[in-house]
């Protein structure tokens, strides 16, 4: 794996396909005997859960529905702190058990929108699940019910998450050079 740049930055590998699918695995299997039996929803918050939650289901070894929705907020490698929902879930979650995947989770300011979202809707009972979390700038007392990865405070790209637009199709984790 090599350095590679986008836009104006330059990003070193950081974490290779390989390992964030057995963390991936181990969460599914994790989830799994939670919800083993019961139909829960996984919604992805997208636009930076695609390869995580495409991978996901692919682990998961029980029946499940999915959905969608879509918030955004950052400009560059930082959060505006404006989160703008794009897309509301796209499936009706009432009375059902539903589990949140976002991507990664980093100030928290997202996960507080999506609280607050939640918290009007009938469901049965909700997860969040987030692949990877950076633990030094989470600032939110919120529960998070499952993590696959502790982090770094360093920007990261691949695997779905971008630089203004770009990266998202990297399969490998990358890091900001500057930042090391
Ligand atoms: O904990 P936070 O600091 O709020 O950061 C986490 C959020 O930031 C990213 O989304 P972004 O707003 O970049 O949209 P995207 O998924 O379309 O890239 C990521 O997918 C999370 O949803
Ligand atoms: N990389 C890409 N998107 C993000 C990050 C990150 O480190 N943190 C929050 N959204």
């Amino acid at each position: 794996m090599a350095e590679i740049k986008i836009h104006d930055k330059t990003f070193v590998p950081f974490i290779e396909s390989k390992d964030i699918e057995q963390s991936i695995e181990r969460m599914a299997n994790t989830l799994y005997q939670e919800y083993e039996n019961k139909v829960p929803v996984f919604i992805g918050v997208l636009n930076g859960v695609i390869m995580f939650f495409s991978d996901f289901l692919k682990y998961y070894k029980g029946d499940c529905e999915i959905g969608f929705l879509q918030l955004s907020s950052y400009k560059g490698i930082q959060s505006t702190g404006d989160i703008n929902l794009l897309k509301d879930i796209s499936v009706d979650i009432t009375n059902r058990d539903i589990v949140i995947l976002e991507d990664i989770i980093d100030t928290g300011n997202t996960l507080e929108y999506l609280y607050k979202l939640l918290e009007a809707k009938p469901v049965n009972s909700i997860k969040i699940i987030t692949l990877f979390f950076k633990p030094e700038v989470y600032t939110k007392n919120l529960n998070i019910d499952l993590i696959g990865m502790n982090i770094p405070n360093k920007f990261v790209i691949g695997y779905g998450l971008d630089y203004d637009g770009l990266g998202r199709n990297l399969k490998d984790l990358y890091q900001l050079k500057e930042n090391i």
